[in-house]
């Protein structure tokens, strides 16, 4: 007898990778890849397993597909990747980040539209730009101005907190980490730019380890997701910079949670 149309033995590796993702089924998105199915697939719908697995809400599936390559930044033919695709994601009303910069961070904070968003900014330059670029007159923007050593006092706690001031030292960040039970809300999610030993593989994942054994002993779990920035990182990119400070083809995104919280 004849397989019914919509048996598994009609659909491609990929086309059941998709399914498996979209129904969170971790044992069977492992057996797939291993079997050799390409986690780069664009179904005729134009999403990819990842961004299934996102919109489905489930993180493990969607952690076993990045691990095997799934490119994170894919576009679904609406323009959405598959973090824009999450379903029901936890809410973040309070962020705060640490390091304004070139306010790459801010522009993105500010897309989720928070409650309220708190930056802490040094560089009275950098400040008077923030202010010249109408930062100062966001409704929902709470500048903070001074060094964060400085300002601690007059933070809260928050459910979002993103730590780059990239120029300080390692024991500096190490001291910030010291707050976070103070500043981190229950359930919330810390992360920070993982640029440490950025131009050499192997003592940038010694410094991963290093922060995540750290971060334990405050009593935090940190996952490093795996980006691959091989491709948006061209030579252009670094017309004018002095110092190339990233060389690697993967970014390590560092989510940390409070264990008793994480997955
Ligand atoms: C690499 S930039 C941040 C880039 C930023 N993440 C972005 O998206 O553009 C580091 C920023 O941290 C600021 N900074 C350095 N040390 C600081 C401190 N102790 N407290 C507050 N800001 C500090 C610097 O002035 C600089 O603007």
């Amino acid at each position: 007898m004849a397989a019914p149309p919509d048996s598994k033995s009609d659909k491609s590796p990929e086309e059941l990778l998709c399914a498996a993702a979209e129904a969170g089924n971790d044992d069977a998105i492992a057996e797939i890849i291993s079997s050799g199915a390409d986690p780069t697939y664009f179904d005729a719908s134009g999403m990819t397993p990842l961004m299934r697995a996102a919109s489905g809400g489930h993180a493990a599936a969607a952690r076993l597909l990045l691990d095997a390559g799934a490119p994170w930044n894919a576009l679904s033919p609406e323009g959405l990747s598959a973090g824009d695709l999450t379903s029901d994601p936890a809410t973040y009303d309070l962020l705060l980040n640490v390091g304004f910069g070139m306010g790459l961070v801010d522009q993105a904070i500010q897309r989720y539209e928070p409650e309220e968003h708190t930056i802490i900014e040094a560089h009275p330059e950098v400040y008077a730009r923030m202010l010249k670029l109408g930062w100062g007159e966001k409704k929902n923007v709470r500048i903070l101005f001074g060094r964060w050593q400085d300002v601690i006092p007059q933070l809260g706690s928050y459910d979002v907190i993103f730590f780059d001031t990239y120029g300080e030292y390692y024991e500096d960040m190490r001291e910030f980490h010291e707050h976070l039970p103070k500043l981190l809300n229950p359930g919330g999610v810390y992360s920070y730019f993982n640029g440490l030993c950025g131009d050499n593989a192997f003592f940038h994942v010694v410094y991963c380890q290093l922060v995540a054994m750290e971060l334990a002993s405050l009593g935090y779990s940190t996952q490093f997701v795996p980006l691959p920035v091989r491709d948006c990182l061209k030579a252009e990119v670094w017309e004018g910079v002095k110092q190339k400070y990233w060389q690697l083809d993967t970014y390590h995104l560092p989510v940390c949670q409070a264990e008793s919280e994480s997955e």
